[in-house]
C-alpha cells in the first residue's frame, strides 16, 4: 500500500486527503465544533481511492430554522461506515457549470441526471454519497429515506433551500451546503433587465414586430431618469440593483430595518419605512427573502397604499407578492405594470393569468442563470461538497455539525436560551436605524477556560438573522455571516460569585443605536437590552429594558406597558380568554407601586390580531408588543 501525503485525524479515526484540490490541504479541518490541524500521518491507506466515509464522530447539528423548539439536535453527521476504497459518488440532478463538473470528476463518479421522477431519483440516491441540486429539485423526506443512509452531502448550487427538507436532512444526518455569494449579480442584472425592459416595453414590442406589426406609439415607454426606485431588502441582491439604478439616473430608497444605514449612505441611498417607501416610488424592486413577516407582504392592504401607476419588479420570492391582489391591482390600473421572474408555484400553472396579463413581462426564474453566475456556483458548490465529503465544514454549510455531546448536554437550556433572546431581541427593533451593534453578555463564575461560549453567540446571531433572512446560521457560518451583514456581535464576561456547577447565572443581550417597537425595551443608556435566565433547565426572561420579569421562553410573549392598577392582571386575562388564548405565565415589573409597569404575558398560542387590539386599546396600556418565540 503507498502512504497518503497527508490525513485528517478526527478522534482516533483517519481520513485520506490525498486527493484533495490544492486549496483543501492547507486548511484545517474543522469537524464537530473543533478545530483540528491537519496532522501529516503516513497509514496505510491505498492512493487509489479516498477514505472519506469513515468519520464517525457523535456530533451534533444545530436544527434548521424549521427545527420546532428545540435549538440542537444530536445526529451522526456521518455515520459511521466501512473504509471503503472506491470513489465516492456524486449525483447532478440539475445542470451544472463545467468548472464544478471537473473538479468533482477528480475525485468522484459523477452521475449527471436531469429531469429525474420523484421516484427516478429516490431508486438512484441509494448508491450515492452526495447530491447537487438547484431549485427545480424537490429533495423531500422521502429521498433521504430512500437513501439509507449513504446520502452524506447534499449541494445546493444557488441560494435558496426551500426545495430541500433540512429536517429530515438533519435527522439522516446529511449535511446541507449552498452557494449564496456566486449569482448575486446576475440576479442584480436579472432586476435591472426586467425594470427596462418592462419600462419601454420591449418583450410586447418583440412579439408584436415578429408578428409582421409595426406599432410605434402603443409601445411608448416611461423614463427612468428622475424617476424613484424604492429597493425592498438591503441585502447583497438589493444594495447591487441600487448601485446600478442609481447609475441609470434614478433616485433610489429602500427599505430594509435591518440592513446598515452606513452600507447604504455609502450608495446614496436612503433608508425608510416600508409606507414611505411603497407610498414615493414610480418603481418597487423587491429583494427581501420569503419569510413569515415578507410572505404576501404585498397584498390588497399594500396596493391601496402605493402611487398609482407603479410599477413592480420581482426577482425574490414568489410568495412576497400576494398574486391575487396583484391582478386585481394591475386591472384597476393601481400597478401599471408588473415583471416577474418568480412565482408562487413553480412552474405555474398554464392557465396563470398574471402571466398572461398584457402589462406583466416574466421570466422563468432566470435571476441566476448566467453563464459566469453558472460556473461561479457550479464550482462554489463544487468545493463545498467536496469539502463536506472529507469531513470539512464549508463556510455554506446549512446545517452543519457543530459541538461535541458532553459539550451540549451541559449547555442545551443556555443555547436555547440564546436563540430566543436572540429571536426577541430582533422583533423588537424598529425604525430605520438597522442593526449594528450588539453586546451578548455573560453573567458567570466560569473563567474564559470553563465557559466556551462559541456555541451561545452563534445561537443568538442564529436567533437574530434567521428571522429577517433567508440565511441558516450555524457554528461555522454564523460569524461571517453577522459580518457580512455588517452586524457587529461582542461578547462580555461578568464575574459572579455563584458556582461553578452553574455555567451562566444570565445572559443579557444589547442591541445599541436601535429604535424598538417597544420603547420599554430600552435600558437607561437607549440600548434595546433583554436578559435571560435558565431556570430547572428552562430558559426564562429576565428582564426587558429596565423592567424586571420572570417569564418562561416555552411559548411567545405578549409584552404590554401600562400604569400599575388593580385590575389590570385581570382585564388582560379576560381578553386573552375571550379570544381562548391560553396563558402560561405572567408578571409584571415595576418601577414602584402605581408608576409604570411592563407585564410580561406568556401566551400558547398567538393571539387574533382583534385580541390584541383589545388590549392596547385598554386606557392604562401605553404600548404592547407581541413577539413569537
Ligand atoms: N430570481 C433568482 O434567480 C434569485 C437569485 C438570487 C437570489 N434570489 C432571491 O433574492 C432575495 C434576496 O437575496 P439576497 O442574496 O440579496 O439575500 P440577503 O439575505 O443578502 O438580503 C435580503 C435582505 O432582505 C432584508 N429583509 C429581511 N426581511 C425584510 C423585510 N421584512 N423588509 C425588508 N427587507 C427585509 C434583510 O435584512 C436583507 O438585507 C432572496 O429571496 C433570494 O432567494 C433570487
Ligand atoms: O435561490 C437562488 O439561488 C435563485 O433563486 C436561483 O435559483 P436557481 O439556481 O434554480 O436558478
Amino acid at each position: 500500500m503507498a502512504a497518503c501525503a497527508h490525513h485528517i485525524r478526527l478522534q482516533n479515526q483517519y481520513v485520506c486527503d490525498y486527493h484533495k484540490p490544492a486549496s483543501f490541504c492547507a486548511r484545517k479541518a474543522s469537524f464537530a465544533g473543533q478545530s483540528l490541524p491537519l496532522e501529516p500521518l503516513l497509514h496505510g491507506v491505498s492512493r487509489r481511492g479516498p477514505s472519506l466515509a469513515s468519520v464517525s464522530t457523535a456530533s451534533v447539528a444545530i436544527t434548521p430554522k424549521d427545527g420546532g423548539a428545540s435549538a440542537v439536535v444530536a445526529a451522526a453527521a456521518f455515520a459511521p461506515r466501512t473504509r471503503s476504497l472506491a470513489l465516492p459518488t456524486v449525483l447532478v440532478a440539475e445542470k451544472l457549470g463545467e468548472g464544478g463538473l471537473e473538479l468533482l470528476r477528480k475525485v468522484a463518479n459523477v452521475d449527471c441526471s436531469y429531469n429525474l421522477s420523484p421516484e427516478e431519483l429516490c431508486a438512484k440516491v441509494s448508491l450515492c454519497d452526495a447530491l447537487i441540486v438547484r431549485s427545480g429539485t424537490k429533495v423531500t423526506r422521502e429521498v433521504f429515506e430512500a437513501s439509507k443512509g449513504r446520502l452524506k452531502v447534499v449541494g445546493r448550487a444557488g441560494v435558496g433551500i426551500d426545495n430541500v427538507d433540512l429536517q429530515a436532512a438533519t435527522e439522516f444526518g446529511c449535511l446541507v451546503v449552498n452557494a449564496p455569494t456566486a449569482n448575486t449579480i446576475a440576479a442584480a442584472e436579472h432586476g435591472i433587465a426586467l425594470l427596462v425592459s418592462m419600462a419601454r416595453n420591449i418583450p410586447q414590442a418583440d412579439t408584436s414586430l415578429k408578428a409582421g406589426k409595426w406599432l410605434r406609439s402603443k409601445y411608448t415607454g416611461v423614463s427612468l431618469a428622475g424617476k424613484t426606485l424604492a429597493v425592498m431588502g438591503f441585502g447583497k441582491v438589493g444594495s447591487e440593483v441600487a448601485r446600478r439604478a442609481k447609475g441609470l439616473g434614478m433616485h433610489v430608497v429602500s427599505h430594509d430595518p435591518y440592513a446598515p444605514v452606513d452600507r447604504a449612505h455609502a450608495i446614496g441611498v436612503e433608508l425608510v419605512s416600508f409606507e414611505d417607501a411603497i407610498a414615493q416610488a414610480d418603481f418597487i424592486s423587491l429583494h427581501m427573502p420569503l419569510t413569515q413577516a415578507t410572505a404576501k407582504i404585498f397584498n390588497t392592504e399594500t396596493f391601496a397604499k402605493v402611487k398609482k401607476g407603479v410599477r413592480i419588479i420581482n426577482v425574490a420570492r414568489g410568495g412576497v407578492i400576494d398574486e391575487e391582489a396583484l391582478l386585481k391591482a394591475l386591472d384597476t390600473g393601481v400597478v401599471a405594470q408588473a415583471a416577474l421572474d418568480v412565482f408562487t408555484e413553480e412552474p405555474p400553472e398554464q392557465d396563470n393569468k398574471l402571466i398572461a396579463h398584457e402589462n406583466v413581462i416574466v421570466t422563468p426564474h432566470l435571476g441566476a442563470s448566467t453563464a459566469e453566475a453558472q460556473e461561479g456556483v457550479a464550482v462554489e458548490i463544487a468545493e463545498a461538497v467536496l469539502g463536506a465529503l472529507q469531513g470539512e465544514l464549508s463556510g455554506t454549510a446549512v446545517n452543519a455539525p457543530t459541538v461535541p455531546r458532553e459539550v451540549i448536554a451541559e449547555l442545551a437550556p443556555y443555547v436555547s436560551l440564546a436563540e430566543k433572546l436572540g429571536k426577541l431581541a430582533i422583533q423588537l427593533v424598529g425604525g430605520v436605524s438597522g442593526v449594528k451593534n450588539v453586546k451578548l453578555s455573560y453573567l458567570s463564575a466560569r473563567s474564559q477556560e470553563e465557559l466556551d461560549t462559541r456555541l451561545l453567540r452563534a445561537m443568538l446571531i442564529k436567533g437574530l438573522i434567521e428571522p429577517i433572512s433567508n440565511a441558516y446560521i450555524n457554528l461555522v457560518n454564523a460569524d461571517h455571516i453577522a459580518k457580512q451583514r455588517g452586524m457587529k456581535v461582542v461578547e462580555e464576561r461578568r464575574p459572579s460569585d455563584g458556582t461553578l456547577e452553574v455555567p451562566l447565572e444570565a445572559m443579557e443581550v444589547k442591541i445599541a443605536y436601535a429604535e424598538s417597537k417597544f420603547a420599554s425595551a430600552l435600558s437607561d443608556t437607549g440600548e434595546i437590552t433583554l436578559e435571560g435566565k435558565v431556570k430547572d433547565g428552562t430558559p426564562y426572561l429576565s428582564r426587558v429594558g429596565n423592567f424586571d420579569v420572570d417569564i418562561s421562553l416555552d411559548g411567545s410573549v405578549i409584552l404590554s406597558r401600562q400604569v400599575d392598577q388593580p385590575g389590570m392582571i385581570g382585564k388582560v386575562g379576560s381578553i386573552l380568554g375571550e379570544g381562548n388564548v391560553n396563558i402560561s405565565f405572567m408578571t409584571v415589573g415595576r418601577t414602584g407601586p402605581r408608576k409604570k409597569a411592563v407585564v410580561a404575558i406568556g401566551v400558547d398560542e398567538e393571539p387574533p390580531q382583534g385580541v390584541l387590539r383589545k388590549i392596547g386599546n385598554l386606557p392604562a396600556v401605553e404600548e404592547l408588543v407581541f413577539l413569537k418565540v
